[in-house]
């Protein structure tokens, strides 16, 4: 797959409060393209027809409620669904240009290139500097190795809290300390996507603040999608939120489908649809 190497068109403006404020409802600058995408799980359509942009170097936030199908469209963009024994992925997803389930795209290289940090830190029970080598020896990446864990260390703001134990076991560390471990895992790799499901579930307030301080940070060199169930967290961190909800169908079977996609400070403030209003001042889900 070619690496789309072309400047944004349009940088986002900064606003007063000095946070990353988007210039439309839809990003000007496309990673992903997601048109009439349904998720089957055996005969169970799971997800049904959901169509989104997900803008270069932005955070965008996935929230509803539980079942409504975030993780699942989440792992669609790596294809780690091929994973999963039953499931079946329709309508397309495009990378730059690129259809991620076009016939002779490599599933690896999708996941090298589209990173993926899960709900639970897990570390290799390996060395910290083991667990950050481990996926640029497998992936032949030139260069000096210790540079590279280095620089991933730093990226994921950990270097310093580590940079004297490396030979210690990852497992060894704090929750919050893993999780940032499993960030520079993902970023060692040199991915230019960043997918997070609920990667702060697990954290105490305070790992969970440097964390999403980490997360903007990288935004400035990463595009980061986050399926989260903390509608603050959406708030503070994202550009763009994607509301997902579950509803019935003629059949009777509950199915989850995005109900509006929008800049995050209008989905908070001012959304379009009632049922995202209901669900943002706590009065469904
Ligand atoms: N591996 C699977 N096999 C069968 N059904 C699945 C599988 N994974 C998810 N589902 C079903 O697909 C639907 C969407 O699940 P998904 O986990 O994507 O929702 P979610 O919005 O991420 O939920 P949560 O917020 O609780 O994590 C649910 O009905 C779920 O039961």
């Amino acid at each position: 797959m070619d690496r789309h190497a072309a400047p944004p068109m349009t940088a986002p403006q900064v606003g007063v409060t000095g946070a990353r404020v988007p210039s439309t409802p839809e990003p000007l600058d496309p990673v992903f393209t997601v048109s009439g995408l349904t998720v089957h799980y055996g005969d169970y359509a799971a997800v049904r027809d959901v169509n989104m942009v997900i803008g270069r170097r932005e955070i965008t936030a996935m929230i509803g409620p539980s079942g409504c199908g975030k993780s699942t469209v989440l792992r669609c963009f790596n294809r780690m669904n091929d994973l999963i024994p039953g499931a079946r992925v329709s309508g397309t997803i495009l990378y730059h240009d690129e259809d991620v389930y076009g016939e002779h795209v490599d599933p690896i290289e999708v996941r090298r290139r589209i990173g993926m940090v899960f709900q639970k830190p897990n570390p290799f029970p390996k060395s910290i500097y083991d667990n950050i080598a481990y996926g640029p020896r497998v992936n032949g990446m030139k260069g000096n190795l210790d540079d590279i864990v280095e620089e991933a260390l730093t990226k994921a703001a950990l270097w310093d809290e580590v940079k004297d134990k490396l030979k210690q076991n990852a497992l060894s560390l704090s929750g919050g300390q893993q999780q940032r471990l499993c960030i520079a895992r993902t970023i060692a790799v040199k991915p230019e996507v960043i997918l997070m499901d609920e990667p702060c579930s697990a954290l105490d307030p305070i790992a969970t603040t440097k964390i999403e301080d980490l997360m903007q940070e990288l935004a400035r060199e990463y595009t980061i999608v986050i399926v989260t169930h903390n509608m603050q967290q959406a708030a503070r961190v994202s550009e763009r939120t994607a509301f997902f909800t579950a509803e019935v169908d003629e059949n009777g079977q509950r199915y989850g489908r995005l109900v509006e996609f929008d800049q995050t400070s209008r989905i908070f403030t001012n959304p379009r649809d009632k049922r995202t209003e209901d669900y943002i001042t706590g009065r469904f889900g």
